[in-house]
């Protein structure tokens, strides 16, 4: 079994508050992980800190066995780790197919050249039309992504995070906001976006996380709770009474 994302004694604190507190996390290659934990649990704060949109006061982050936590979050990318915002990182006059090349522009080393070689644009177009079949959005391709509905903007998000190619990707809760038509979706486009990667997911949806995780880890006040299978966790009394209260029960 190999480590594709690991936390090692990772902690972050705020101005004296412990967002995130000792965590150590074993993310295995091909599995999808969710990170559940009541609300101020810390799980957004670990995201940021495993994608490097914030420095940990201490511990590490490892990516496939390198450390990457001193790296700036485009070049954690380049390494294979790329993740999706709670929220929206669309253009929205854009259309739903420029988006996506926009993404896959910025996923070379050159986002910013003048004249990208029309070799390169035509490798860019021919993904974009794989990325558009993949997460269900071919029939959008010309349209402004302004114009989709909540579901599908996280749907092209996704397609946003894939145009990075990476092995880990990291989807903060894919579902929110969601009807059960548009949850079933995204269900759909993880579970195949999965295949031959990782996935780390944050999820308040205990449906979602039941149907799609291998394994879950649990947070609570920035610690570790549990880590297991979901009948693990959700037999765990530990589990059991930090959910106690809250609307979500797992
Ligand atoms: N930049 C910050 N400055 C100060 N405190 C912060 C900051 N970011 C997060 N926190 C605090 O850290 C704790 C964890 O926040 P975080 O957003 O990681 O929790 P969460 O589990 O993602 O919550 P939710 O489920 O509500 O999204 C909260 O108490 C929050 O107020």
């Amino acid at each position: 079994m190999t480590v594709a994302l690991q936390a090692r004694d990772l902690c972050r604190d705020f101005r004296g508050f412990q967002a995130t507190n000792h965590v150590h996390l074993d993310i295995h290659e091909g599995e999808i992980h969710a990170v559940i934990g009541p609300n101020g649990a810390g799980k957004t704060t670990l995201f940021n800190l495993l994608s490097g949109f914030l420095k940990p006061s201490s511990g590490e982050v490892h990516l496939f066995g390198e450390r990457i936590d001193p790296l700036p979050p485009d070049a954690i990318v380049r390494r294979g780790l790329s993740r999706s915002f709670q929220i929206s990182s669309v253009f929205p006059t854009l259309t739903v197919r420029e988006n996506l090349l926009v993404a896959l522009q910025a996923g070379t080393r050159l986002p910013g050249r003048f004249l990208t070689p029309l070799g390169a644009m035509d490798a860019f177009s021919a993904r974009a039309d794989d990325l558009l079949a993949q997460v269900g959005l071919d029939w959008a391709r010309d349209r402004p992504a302004a114009d989709l509905s909540h579901g599908e903007k996280r749907q092209l998000e996704i397609g946003l995070s894939l145009a990075q190619n990476p092995r880990v990707l990291l989807l903060d809760e894919p579902t929110s906001g969601m009807g059960s038509e548009g949850i079933a979706r995204v269900i759909a486009l993880v579970r195949e976006v999965a295949r031959g990667r990782t996935v780390v997911l944050v999820e308040h949806n205990m449906s979602v996380v039941a149907q799609l995780a291998h394994r879950i880890t649990v947070l609570q006040y920035g610690q570790v709770l549990a880590t297991g299978t979901y009948e693990e966790v959700r037999r765990d009394p530990r589990v059991i009474e930090a959910y106690l209260g809250q609307e979500a029960h797992p």
